[in-house]
């Protein structure tokens, strides 16, 4: 079978003003199916990372390749299209409309789109997300954790080529945060869904199938198959080598 990568780094550099180097000189990829744990201290260019892999904002230099297409290719109307219809994006706050039931906020993206939302896609996407009876519900009507499966819902249900993370679990409790790392493991086992996720937990990061370590803007090193002990012991490592 063909390995393919869903999201590719070529030598990505991103530079901000007043001198900062938030990405220096990152080659990385990410395979199609695979579930990746990004992580690294304060500072280090996880967001800018994720930002830059998302076609949210363009590296200085290097290449970033998103489902076969490189996006520097990409005028702003076709990155905005693609950002639309093949990522997916979660965040730490749900930020979904308090006023819209769960049906209503997952249908948005698809609204958005200009289409009239596919009922059968919007009722797959709670199904995947185990939310199926909860259709009619509004925000505040959901538990955090419920809520953030919507969001996730939402960021599926155009069948993005990748999911990507920053903190989806870092406003919810241990309990809650594990059974959304369930889901997301099961999106990738079940449903060969690529995820890239951001977090500071160890015990989020033991459920990707690798956890990539960032420093000062470089990859430092990489985990496979990660376990919460031994991604904590090479946190501690590296906050000490920095
Ligand atoms: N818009 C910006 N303008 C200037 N500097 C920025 C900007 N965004 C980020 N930076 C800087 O780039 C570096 C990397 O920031 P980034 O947010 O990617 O780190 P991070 O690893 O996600 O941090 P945290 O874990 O604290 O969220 C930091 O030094 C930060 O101050």
């Amino acid at each position: 079978m063909k390995y393919t990568q869903a999201v590719e780094l070529d030598s990505v550099t991103k530079h901000y003003p007043h001198g900062v180097t938030a990405l220096d000189d990152v080659t990385i990829g990410f395979g199609a199916g695979t579930f990746t744990a990004v992580m690294g201290p304060s500072g280090s260019g996880k967001s800018t990372l994720l930002q830059c892999a998302a076609g949210l904002d363009r590296p200085s230099s290097g290449r970033v390749v998103v489902d076969g297409r490189d996006l520097a290719a990409l005028g702003e109307r076709k990155l905005t299209l693609l950002r639309r219809d093949r990522i997916g994006f979660v965040f730490q706050s749900f930020n979904l409309l308090p006023s819209l039931t769960a049906e209503q906020n997952v249908g948005l993206p698809l609204r958005l789109a200009g289409r009239r939302p596919d009922k059968e896609a919007v009722r797959q996407s709670l199904a995947a997300v185990g939310l199926a009876d909860r259709a009619h519900h509004r925000p505040a009507e959901l538990s955090g954790g419920q809520q953030q499966r919507v969001a996730i819902a939402r960021a599926l249900v155009t069948r993005p080529a990748v999911l990507f993370g920053d903190e989806p679990t870092g406003a919810l409790d241990a309990g809650t945060s594990r059974d959304v790392l369930r889901l997301l493991r099961t999106l990738v086992d079940k449903q060969a869904q690529t995820i890239i996720m951001v977090t500071h937990d160890p015990v989020a990061a033991s459920y990707a199938d690798r956890v990539v370590f960032l420093t000062d803007g470089r990859v430092y090193g990489e985990l496979p198959d990660p376990t919460a002990e031994l991604v904590a012991t090479r946190m501690l490592q590296l906050e000490a080598s920095c």
